[in-house]
C-alpha cells in the first residue's frame, strides 16, 4: 500500500484540513468501534479508532502508531473506503478510512470509553461522530464483500 505523509498536498496546509485517519478493523465477520470519553473531543460519539496524522507521517504509519496507543493491538491494513471532509466548529479534518485486520495483542483501552464488535445490523444504532456517518454508509453498502473476502 502507498505510503505518503498528507501534508506533502499543499491543499492541507492551505485550507488548514486536519488529516484524520481511522481503521475499520474486521475479525469473526464483525467491525470494531470505539467510544470517545469526556475527556475527549465529541465526548461519547462512536467512531473508528485512529488520529490525526502527524507531519512527516503517512496515515499508515499513523494507524499503527495509534491503534498501539490507544487499543494495544496489532493489526494489517488491506485497504481503504472514500475519505471523507468534515467541518466541525472549531476544525476542519479528512477523515481517512483504512480496511484492517486485527492481527495481535488484546484489546486494553487507554483513552476511550468502552468498544463494541458490530455487526451489520448494528451499525446504523450508534450515536457516530458526524464525520463517521459516509463512511459507515460506504462501510453497509459494501459489507458482504469486506467481511467475506477478507475474514480470516
Ligand atoms: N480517531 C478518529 N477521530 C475522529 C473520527 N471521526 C471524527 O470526527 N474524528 C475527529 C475527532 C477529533 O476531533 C479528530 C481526531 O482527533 P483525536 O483526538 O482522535 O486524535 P489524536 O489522538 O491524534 O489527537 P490529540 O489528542 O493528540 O490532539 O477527528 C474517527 O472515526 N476516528
Amino acid at each position: 500500500m502507498n505510503s505518503y505523509s498528507p501534508y506533502s498536498f499543499p491543499i492541507f496546509d492551505a485550507m488548514k484540513i486536519i488529516p484524520v485517519a481511522c481503521a475499520l478493523i474486521f475479525s469473526d465477520g464483525k467491525v470494531l468501534a470505539t467510544q470517545r470519553s469526556q475527556s475527549m473531543d465529541l465526548p461519547g460519539k462512536w467512531e473508528f479508532p485512529g488520529g490525526k496524522v502527524e507531519e512527516e507521517e503517512s496515515p499508515e504509519e499513523c494507524l499503527k502508531r495509534e491503534i498501539r496507543e490507544e487499543l494495544s493491538i496489532e493489526i494489517e491494513l488491506f485497504g481503504k473506503i472514500s475519505p471523507n471532509e468534515f467541518s466541525y466548529p472549531s476544525k476542519k479534518i479528512c477523515l481517512i478510512p483504512y480496511l484492517a485486520h486485527w492481527t495481535g495483542g488484546e484489546i486494553y483501552l487507554t483513552e476511550h470509553e468502552q468498544f463494541l464488535w458490530l455487526e451489520e445490523k448494528d451499525l446504523l444504532s450508534l450515536d457516530w461522530a458526524p464525520a463517521d456517518l459516509p463512511i459507515v454508509h460506504e462501510l453497509i453498502e459494501k459489507w458482504v464483500k469486506l467481511v467475506d473476502s477478507k475474514e480470516r
